[in-house]
């Protein structure tokens, strides 16, 4: 305290320094010990603290999310947050806390129909929580930067450790636990073209491949070579080939290519990356950008190709990307190009062919992924883009065959386990034996049995036997897989009647079809007619407009259209004039026929010109009522009878002076000699 003392005494004593100035000094000396001490402080404390951050955006947030919604710490914490939704892209079937499970309905799987939803407790955002994990405790913040997003969430986990194992440790459990939960699942992930970047959009249930029914070898085939790619990464690089595969399923639609690609994600454990080339706002660098940052591993899946080029993707503006011999067999789709073409500009799509094939084998291309590009018309794409190298693998997928029919209906049905050889059951007799659910039996009865639904359960006999007759009836590449189990769906539960009905099936789909081809015969012959109509009637108002146009009006047309009674008597009288003008036309006809009975060129100069409309060019429209009020406003409003010659006479000779400086070249040389008897008579020629 004294040493204390003596080291304020010099700015105590009053040795002349204002006491203001002691206490600025005083103060500033404090502040900076405080500020020195708190660095000091919290250098100390890093020494010992480890920390990790992980990003939304990237899979260890997914797994320690996971982790986190697992651990009953959550139970106990005064904030948290309550999700039924997803944790991360997992949506996994985690069984989190338990601190909500009502014991009650541990039997009842459906709720009200709806699948009974699992509820996760995860660390709410922007609080720091305390969870104790192998003798360390973990501090753990986690925190939203761009909450209207939807995204940009992070977490960050301190723990006061000598070294970061007890982190890795952490971070390997909880990528165990999450891909033990992930294992039956498929992640999928759709390109944003708004950043771009690429958005999870759910998780599903793996496909077996043995649910999808395809000609024999096919699937194999597949499988095969995707895991020789897939484990062929170095001899790719030995021989300096991109490290890339193609697979190109082209075919009808329903014929399970989707399917397919689904089920072989599951197969080889790979996530899924969809982009669709049509969406608004796709365009060059979007794709290169989305394309360079696929993951290593994964199924790159381009969804109908072909869409793609009806929006006009080309290696030139113009172009529609389809080759020249497939766009004249496809007129229709030609339209359908120029109309999408026409959209092309106002969605911002300005996706060209050169930028996608730059995306897929370009020097951003990223490497090590599967292709797989779907298309049901392989003949509108360019041939560039499905050449080897790029699409080295094509597989044609075809209406459902009398074998794949055979196959689907034995994989809709359950079928009772073969039986042991020489077991109790087994007496070796013929007679099928089925074992059939009883319909009355409950629910729980049933589900203690294993039966989910109440389907008869088919004995292997019976089953080869119903699928031999159902595939018989079903006629060959006619009908698609998909809407054969349609069929097979609409009767899941009477294996053996919908066998003895599908031959009645069969006979209302095809009069179905032939209804519905009727019906679009018949709308669009009458869209056709509907489509001749409304340009004929546009066609009309047109003319009728230039007629009134033509009439000149006794004041502006901007007023002439205010004052609407106005106009209507103006068009009323050009009518008249039009009508006078019709039967002084057919009066004039009736003169030359006398005046042809005549010897030729004794036709007088003065007899009424017939058609001079017809050697006046028309100013500028064609039309024959445009040309009957052009002669009509150069007329005279003289009588026809009397001095109606005289003024068509005046008439002609305007014409002449018109005609030499319109000359139509094929006009007869006597028109242009100037000799008005000569202009008569070639005009009556
Ligand atoms: N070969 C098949 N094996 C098993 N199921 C199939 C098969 N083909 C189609 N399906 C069934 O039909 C439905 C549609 O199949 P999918 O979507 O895979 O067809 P697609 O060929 O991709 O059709 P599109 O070309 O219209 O996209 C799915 O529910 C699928 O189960």
């Amino acid at each position: 305290m004294d040493s204390f003392k003596r080291l304020l005494s010099p700015l105590t004593a009053s040795n002349g320094i204002p006491d203001t100035l002691k206490l600025v000094v005083i103060g500033g000396t404090m502040e900076t010990a405080r500020r020195a001490s708190a660095s000091v402080w919290s250098g100390f404390v890093d020494s010992f603290f480890l920390t990790a951050h992980f990003n939304q955006e990237d899979y260890p947030y997914d797994w320690l999310m996971h982790w986190l919604s697992k651990q009953p710490a959550w139970g106990r914490s005064r904030e948290f947050e309550i999700t039924t939704r997803s944790v991360g892209r997992g949506s996994l079937n985690q069984s989190t806390t338990g601190d909500l499970e009502d014991e009650d309905d541990v039997e009842e799987d459906l709720v009200h129909g709806r699948r009974k939803r699992k509820v996760a407790f995860i660390p709410s955002v922007d609080t720091t929580h305390t969870i104790y994990y192998r003798g360390h405790w973990l501090r753990i913040t986690r925190t939203n930067k761009y909450p209207q997003y939807g995204h940009g969430c992070s977490l960050k986990i301190s723990v006061v450790a000598r070294n970061n194992d007890i982190l890795k440790k952490l971070v390997l459990e909880a990528k165990k636990d999450y891909e033990k939960d992930a294992e039956h699942r498929v992640h999928i992930f759709m390109a944003d073209t708004t950043y771009p970047c690429w958005r999870w959009n759910g998780a599903r249930q793996k496909r077996p491949m043995s649910s999808i029914v395809l000609q024999p070898g096919v699937k194999d085939m597949l499988l095969a070579d995707c895991k020789d790619f897939l484990n062929s990464e170095e001899w790719y690089a030995e021989r300096g080939i991109p490290f890339r595969r193609g697979y190109l399923l082209h075919g009808v639609p329903g014929s399970g290519k989707t399917s397919l690609i689904h089920s072989l994600a599951g197969e080889l454990g790979l996530d899924i990356y969809v982009v669709s080339l049509s969406s608004k706002g796709m365009s060059d660098n979007t794709l290169i950008t989305l394309m360079g940052t696929v993951p290593s591993r994964c199924i790159l899946l381009l969804e109908d190709l072909d869409a793609a080029f009806t929006r006009s993707v080309s290696r030139d503006s113009t172009s529609t990307g389809t080759p020249a011999a497939a766009a004249a067999a496809t007129a229709t789709a030609a339209t359908t190009a120029a109309a999408a073409a026409a959209t092309t500009e106002t969605d911002g799509s300005t996706l060209s062919l050169s930028g996608l094939l730059n995306s897929l084998d370009g020097v951003a291309a990223a490497e090590g992924r599967l292709l797989f590009a779907t298309t049901n018309h392989i003949e509108r794409l360019d041939p560039a883009l499905s050449r080897p190298g790029r699409m080295d693998v094509w597989v044609n997928f075809t209406h459902a065959t009398k074998w794949q029919a055979e196959g689907i209906f034995k994989c809709f049905f359950p079928q009772k386990p073969a039986q042991e050889p020489g077991s109790d059951d087994d007496d070796g007799l013929s007679t099928p034996t089925t074992e059939v659910v009883n319909p009355l039996e409950t629910s729980a009865t049933l589900k203690s049995r294993g039966f989910k639904h109440n389907i008869p359960i088919l004995t292997e006999q019976e089953m080869d036997e119903l699928a031999k007759r159902f595939a018989s009836s079903i006629p060959e590449d006619e009908f698609s897989v998909a809407s054969l189990q349609g069929y097979l769906l609409k009767n899941k539960t009477r294996p053996r009647e919908c066998v003895d009905e599908v031959a009645e099936w069969v006979q209302s789909e095809r009069e179905l079809r032939e209804k519905l081809k009727k019906e679009k015969a018949e709308r669009e012959a009458k869209e056709l007619k509907d489509a001749a109509e409304k340009a004929q009637k546009e066609k009309e108002e047109a003319a009728a407009k230039e007629v009134r146009t033509a009439a000149p009006l006794p004041f502006p047309p901007c007023i002439g259209s205010l004052l609407n009674p106005v106009v209507q008597k103006e068009q009323k009288e050009t009518k008249e004039k039009l009508e006078r003008k019709e039967r002084s036309k057919a009066k004039r006809a009736a003169q030359l026929q006398t005046s042809s009975s005549q010897p030729s060129g004794a036709i007088s100069p003065f007899s009424p010109p017939p058609v001079i409309p017809a050697i006046i060019p028309p100013p500028s429209s064609s039309t024959t009522a445009e040309a009957n009020a052009a002669s009509d406003s150069c007329s005279c409003d003289s009588d026809v009878t009397s001095g109606g010659v005289e003024a068509d006479t005046e008439e002609s000779v305007t014409s002449e002076e018109e005609t030499d400086a319109n000359k139509p070249t094929e006009l007869p040389t006597a028109i242009s000699s100037g000799n008005g008897q000569d202009k008569w008579v070639a005009v009556k020629a």
